[in-house]
Protein backbone atom coordinates (compact mmCIF):
# COMPACT_ATOMS: atom_id res chain seq x y z
CA UNK A 1 0.00 0.00 0.00
CA UNK A 2 1.42 3.85 -0.95
CA UNK A 3 0.30 7.12 -0.40
CA UNK A 4 -1.60 9.15 -2.72
CA UNK A 5 -0.63 12.92 -3.42
CA UNK A 6 -2.76 14.79 -5.77
CA UNK A 7 -1.65 18.65 -6.18
CA UNK A 8 -3.54 21.39 -7.84
CA UNK A 9 -5.79 19.07 -10.05
CA UNK A 10 -8.35 20.38 -12.38
CA UNK A 11 -11.41 19.22 -14.57
CA UNK A 12 -12.12 21.41 -17.74
CA UNK A 13 -15.34 19.44 -19.76
CA UNK A 14 -16.74 20.96 -23.03
CA UNK A 15 -20.23 20.63 -22.90
CA UNK A 16 -21.57 19.90 -26.22
CA UNK A 17 -24.83 21.44 -25.65
CA UNK A 18 -24.20 24.66 -23.94
CA UNK A 19 -20.88 25.17 -26.52
CA UNK A 20 -19.09 25.75 -23.05
CA UNK A 21 -16.11 24.82 -21.10
CA UNK A 22 -17.30 23.78 -17.40
CA UNK A 23 -14.99 23.55 -14.66
CA UNK A 24 -15.60 20.73 -12.62
CA UNK A 25 -12.73 20.73 -10.88
CA UNK A 26 -10.51 23.69 -9.23
CA UNK A 27 -7.46 23.53 -8.19
CA UNK A 28 -7.55 20.13 -5.45
CA UNK A 29 -4.48 19.55 -3.58
CA UNK A 30 -4.72 16.13 -1.21
CA UNK A 31 -2.28 14.27 0.44
CA UNK A 32 -3.54 10.42 1.72
CA UNK A 33 -1.42 8.47 4.00
CA UNK A 34 -0.98 4.82 3.63
CA UNK A 35 -3.51 3.24 5.80
CA UNK A 36 -5.55 6.23 5.62
CA UNK A 37 -9.86 6.47 4.96
CA UNK A 38 -10.83 9.42 3.40
CA UNK A 39 -14.28 10.29 2.51
CA UNK A 40 -14.99 13.01 -0.19
CA UNK A 41 -18.15 14.85 0.91
CA UNK A 42 -20.22 17.03 -0.89
CA UNK A 43 -23.78 17.62 -2.91
CA UNK A 44 -24.91 16.24 -6.00
CA UNK A 45 -22.43 18.17 -9.09
CA UNK A 46 -19.74 18.99 -6.65
CA UNK A 47 -17.04 17.51 -8.57
CA UNK A 48 -16.85 13.84 -6.34
CA UNK A 49 -16.93 11.14 -9.13
CA UNK A 50 -14.31 13.54 -11.48
CA UNK A 51 -12.04 13.63 -8.84
CA UNK A 52 -12.44 9.74 -8.81
CA UNK A 53 -12.54 8.65 -11.96
CA UNK A 54 -9.04 10.77 -12.38
CA UNK A 55 -7.56 9.26 -9.70
CA UNK A 56 -8.30 5.83 -11.16
CA UNK A 57 -7.23 6.70 -14.58
CA UNK A 58 -10.65 6.79 -16.30
CA UNK A 59 -10.29 10.17 -17.27
CA UNK A 60 -7.78 12.49 -17.89
CA UNK A 61 -6.73 15.95 -15.70
CA UNK A 62 -6.48 18.94 -18.03
CA UNK A 63 -4.21 20.28 -14.60
CA UNK A 64 -1.91 19.75 -11.41
CA UNK A 65 -0.83 16.25 -11.06
CA UNK A 66 -1.99 12.87 -9.48
CA UNK A 67 1.18 10.86 -7.57
CA UNK A 68 -0.09 6.89 -6.09
CA UNK A 69 3.72 6.40 -4.45
CA UNK A 70 5.44 8.93 -6.68
CA UNK A 71 4.09 7.76 -9.59
CA UNK A 72 2.21 9.73 -11.56
CA UNK A 73 -1.06 8.12 -12.83
CA UNK A 74 -1.56 8.21 -16.38
CA UNK A 75 -3.99 5.77 -17.01
CA UNK A 76 -5.93 3.13 -14.91
CA UNK A 77 -3.92 0.25 -13.61
CA UNK A 78 -3.87 -2.51 -10.71
CA UNK A 79 -2.34 -0.07 -8.56
CA UNK A 80 -5.86 1.30 -8.07
CA UNK A 81 -8.96 -0.89 -7.08
CA UNK A 82 -12.14 0.71 -8.07
CA UNK A 83 -15.59 -0.09 -6.51
CA UNK A 84 -18.61 1.55 -7.89
CA UNK A 85 -22.08 1.41 -7.29
CA UNK A 86 -23.27 -0.75 -9.82
CA UNK A 87 -21.80 -3.92 -8.48
CA UNK A 88 -20.23 -4.92 -11.63
CA UNK A 89 -19.16 -8.39 -11.14
CA UNK A 90 -18.72 -11.35 -13.50
CA UNK A 91 -22.52 -12.70 -14.52
CA UNK A 92 -20.88 -15.84 -15.64
CA UNK A 93 -18.03 -16.68 -12.76
CA UNK A 94 -19.22 -17.85 -9.16
CA UNK A 95 -18.21 -15.61 -6.05
CA UNK A 96 -14.77 -17.57 -5.62
CA UNK A 97 -13.84 -16.57 -9.45
CA UNK A 98 -15.09 -13.23 -9.32
CA UNK A 99 -12.65 -12.87 -6.25
CA UNK A 100 -9.67 -14.76 -7.40
CA UNK A 101 -10.08 -12.18 -10.91
CA UNK A 102 -7.57 -9.95 -9.67
CA UNK A 103 -5.20 -12.18 -8.52
CA UNK A 104 -5.48 -14.36 -11.66
CA UNK A 105 -4.65 -11.18 -13.54
CA UNK A 106 -1.64 -10.81 -11.89
CA UNK A 107 -0.24 -14.32 -12.51
CA UNK A 108 -1.02 -15.78 -8.91
CA UNK A 109 -1.02 -19.96 -9.38
CA UNK A 110 -4.73 -21.14 -8.84
CA UNK A 111 -4.47 -22.97 -5.43
CA UNK A 112 -2.99 -19.84 -4.37
CA UNK A 113 -4.85 -17.00 -5.94
CA UNK A 114 -8.30 -19.45 -4.11
CA UNK A 115 -6.77 -19.32 -1.04
CA UNK A 116 -6.55 -15.65 -0.92
CA UNK A 117 -10.15 -15.59 -2.55
CA UNK A 118 -11.46 -18.09 0.10
CA UNK A 119 -9.49 -15.57 2.96
CA UNK A 120 -11.40 -12.36 1.79
CA UNK A 121 -14.91 -14.31 1.27
CA UNK A 122 -14.12 -15.35 5.06
CA UNK A 123 -13.65 -11.65 6.32
CA UNK A 124 -16.95 -10.61 4.52
CA UNK A 125 -18.63 -13.68 6.01
CA UNK A 126 -19.07 -14.78 2.47
CA UNK A 127 -17.89 -18.32 2.61
CA UNK A 128 -20.90 -19.83 1.76
CA UNK A 129 -21.99 -17.88 -1.44
CA UNK A 130 -18.22 -19.03 -2.66
CA UNK A 131 -20.03 -21.26 -5.53
CA UNK A 132 -22.98 -19.24 -6.34
CA UNK A 133 -23.29 -16.65 -9.35
CA UNK A 134 -24.30 -13.22 -8.66
CA UNK A 135 -27.50 -13.11 -9.98
CA UNK A 136 -28.09 -15.74 -6.70
CA UNK A 137 -27.13 -13.21 -3.99
CA UNK A 138 -28.33 -9.91 -2.84
CA UNK A 139 -27.63 -6.65 -3.26
CA UNK A 140 -25.83 -6.51 -0.19
CA UNK A 141 -23.81 -9.64 -0.62
CA UNK A 142 -23.66 -8.40 -4.34
CA UNK A 143 -21.89 -5.02 -2.89
CA UNK A 144 -20.02 -7.31 0.00
CA UNK A 145 -18.39 -9.49 -2.99
CA UNK A 146 -17.35 -6.14 -5.24
CA UNK A 147 -15.35 -5.00 -1.82
CA UNK A 148 -13.48 -7.73 -1.74
CA UNK A 149 -12.73 -8.45 -5.31
CA UNK A 150 -10.82 -4.90 -5.06
CA UNK A 151 -9.42 -5.65 -1.75
CA UNK A 152 -8.02 -9.03 -3.05
CA UNK A 153 -5.81 -7.48 -5.88
CA UNK A 154 -4.29 -5.75 -2.68
CA UNK A 155 -4.08 -2.49 -4.62
CA UNK A 156 -2.28 0.35 -3.35
CA UNK A 157 -5.51 2.81 -3.10
CA UNK A 158 -8.91 1.57 -3.20
CA UNK A 159 -11.36 3.81 -4.69
CA UNK A 160 -15.07 3.52 -4.34
CA UNK A 161 -17.79 5.74 -5.46
CA UNK A 162 -20.81 5.95 -3.34
CA UNK A 163 -20.77 1.70 -3.05
CA UNK A 164 -23.88 1.61 -1.20
CA UNK A 165 -25.86 3.73 -2.37
CA UNK A 166 -28.09 1.48 -3.98
CA UNK A 167 -29.10 -1.01 -1.17
CA UNK A 168 -31.85 -0.47 1.44
CA UNK A 169 -30.56 1.60 4.74
CA UNK A 170 -30.70 -1.66 6.96
CA UNK A 171 -28.04 -3.54 4.99
CA UNK A 172 -26.55 -0.20 4.20
CA UNK A 173 -25.95 0.21 8.04
CA UNK A 174 -24.29 -3.12 8.21
CA UNK A 175 -21.95 -2.61 5.10
CA UNK A 176 -20.79 0.04 6.58
CA UNK A 177 -19.97 -1.71 9.98
CA UNK A 178 -18.06 -3.90 7.91
CA UNK A 179 -16.01 -2.10 5.63
CA UNK A 180 -14.56 -0.45 8.96
CA UNK A 181 -13.87 -3.75 10.47
CA UNK A 182 -12.56 -5.26 7.44
CA UNK A 183 -10.28 -2.10 6.86
CA UNK A 184 -9.03 -2.30 10.32
CA UNK A 185 -8.04 -5.43 9.66
CA UNK A 186 -6.42 -5.18 6.36
CA UNK A 187 -5.66 -1.02 6.49
CA UNK A 188 -5.80 -0.65 2.53
CA UNK A 189 -5.78 3.07 2.07
CA UNK A 190 -9.49 4.19 0.93
CA UNK A 191 -10.94 7.10 -0.97
CA UNK A 192 -14.48 7.02 -0.25
CA UNK A 193 -16.76 9.29 -1.81
CA UNK A 194 -20.56 9.79 -1.14
CA UNK A 195 -22.84 12.73 -0.37
CA UNK A 196 -23.67 11.00 2.86
CA UNK A 197 -22.66 13.17 6.01
CA UNK A 198 -23.62 10.39 8.46
CA UNK A 199 -21.95 7.72 6.15
CA UNK A 200 -18.13 9.86 5.69
CA UNK A 201 -17.94 10.64 9.41
CA UNK A 202 -18.68 6.63 10.16
CA UNK A 203 -16.36 5.41 8.18
CA UNK A 204 -13.39 7.90 7.73
CA UNK A 205 -10.58 9.28 9.49
CA UNK A 206 -10.54 12.20 7.70
CA UNK A 207 -13.48 13.95 5.47
CA UNK A 208 -13.06 16.32 2.57
CA UNK A 209 -15.94 18.71 2.02
CA UNK A 210 -16.22 19.61 -1.46
CA UNK A 211 -18.28 22.10 -3.06
CA UNK A 212 -17.99 23.45 -6.85
CA UNK A 213 -15.14 21.29 -7.39
CA UNK A 214 -12.88 22.82 -4.56
CA UNK A 215 -12.14 21.78 -1.10
CA UNK A 216 -13.94 23.66 1.35
CA UNK A 217 -12.77 22.04 4.14
CA UNK A 218 -10.74 18.88 5.97
CA UNK A 219 -12.79 17.58 8.83
CA UNK A 220 -10.37 14.91 10.94
CA UNK A 221 -12.41 12.21 12.21
CA UNK A 222 -10.77 11.15 15.87
CA UNK A 223 -13.92 8.87 16.85
CA UNK A 224 -12.55 5.67 18.34
CA UNK A 225 -12.64 2.13 16.65
CA UNK A 226 -14.07 -0.11 15.67
CA UNK A 227 -17.05 1.71 15.24
CA UNK A 228 -20.58 0.75 15.17
CA UNK A 229 -24.05 2.23 15.35
CA UNK A 230 -25.32 1.35 18.28
CA UNK A 231 -22.47 3.02 19.61
CA UNK A 232 -22.12 6.29 17.44
CA UNK A 233 -25.96 6.98 16.87
CA UNK A 234 -26.13 8.41 20.21
CA UNK A 235 -22.31 9.72 20.99
CA UNK A 236 -22.27 13.54 21.26
CA UNK A 237 -18.61 13.46 19.33
CA UNK A 238 -19.89 11.90 16.21
CA UNK A 239 -23.24 14.50 16.35
CA UNK A 240 -21.10 17.05 16.64
CA UNK A 241 -18.95 16.15 13.53
CA UNK A 242 -21.53 15.27 11.84
CA UNK A 243 -23.22 19.11 12.49
CA UNK A 244 -20.22 20.26 11.10
CA UNK A 245 -19.44 18.43 7.93
CA UNK A 246 -23.21 19.04 7.55
CA UNK A 247 -23.40 22.82 8.29
CA UNK A 248 -20.72 22.85 5.13
CA UNK A 249 -22.28 20.92 2.51
CA UNK A 250 -25.25 22.78 3.03
CA UNK A 251 -23.42 26.00 2.44
CA UNK A 252 -22.07 25.21 -0.57
N1 LIG B 1 -18.61 13.94 -19.32
C1 LIG B 1 -18.99 15.16 -18.93
N2 LIG B 1 -19.15 16.16 -19.82
C2 LIG B 1 -19.51 17.40 -19.41
N3 LIG B 1 -19.72 17.75 -18.13
C3 LIG B 1 -19.59 16.78 -17.19
C4 LIG B 1 -19.22 15.45 -17.53
N4 LIG B 1 -19.15 14.73 -16.39
C5 LIG B 1 -19.47 15.56 -15.38
N5 LIG B 1 -19.72 16.81 -15.85
C6 LIG B 1 -20.07 17.98 -15.04
O1 LIG B 1 -19.06 18.16 -14.07
C7 LIG B 1 -19.63 18.53 -12.80
C8 LIG B 1 -19.23 17.54 -11.73
O2 LIG B 1 -19.83 16.28 -11.99
P1 LIG B 1 -19.53 14.99 -11.09
O3 LIG B 1 -20.27 13.85 -11.70
O4 LIG B 1 -18.08 14.84 -10.89
O5 LIG B 1 -20.20 15.42 -9.70
P2 LIG B 1 -20.60 14.53 -8.42
O6 LIG B 1 -20.28 15.36 -7.24
O7 LIG B 1 -19.99 13.20 -8.51
O8 LIG B 1 -22.17 14.42 -8.58
P3 LIG B 1 -23.20 13.25 -8.15
O9 LIG B 1 -23.15 13.17 -6.64
O10 LIG B 1 -24.52 13.73 -8.66
O11 LIG B 1 -22.72 11.99 -8.81
C9 LIG B 1 -21.13 18.65 -13.03
O12 LIG B 1 -21.43 19.99 -13.32
C10 LIG B 1 -21.36 17.78 -14.25
O13 LIG B 1 -22.48 18.22 -14.98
Amino acid sequence: MKNLTIRNLSKTYFDPYAGTNVTAVHDVSLNVGQGEFVCIVGPSGCGKTTILNMIAGFIPHTGGEILVGGRPVKGPGPDRGVVFQSFALFPWRTVLENVAFGPKMRGVRKAEREKIAHEYLALAKLTEAAGRYPAELSGGMQQRVGVVRALANEPDVLLMDEPFASVDAQTRMTLQEELTRIWQEKRPTVIFITHDVAEAVFLANRVIALSKGRVLEEIDVDLPRPRSWDSLNDDARFKELSGRVRQLVRSA
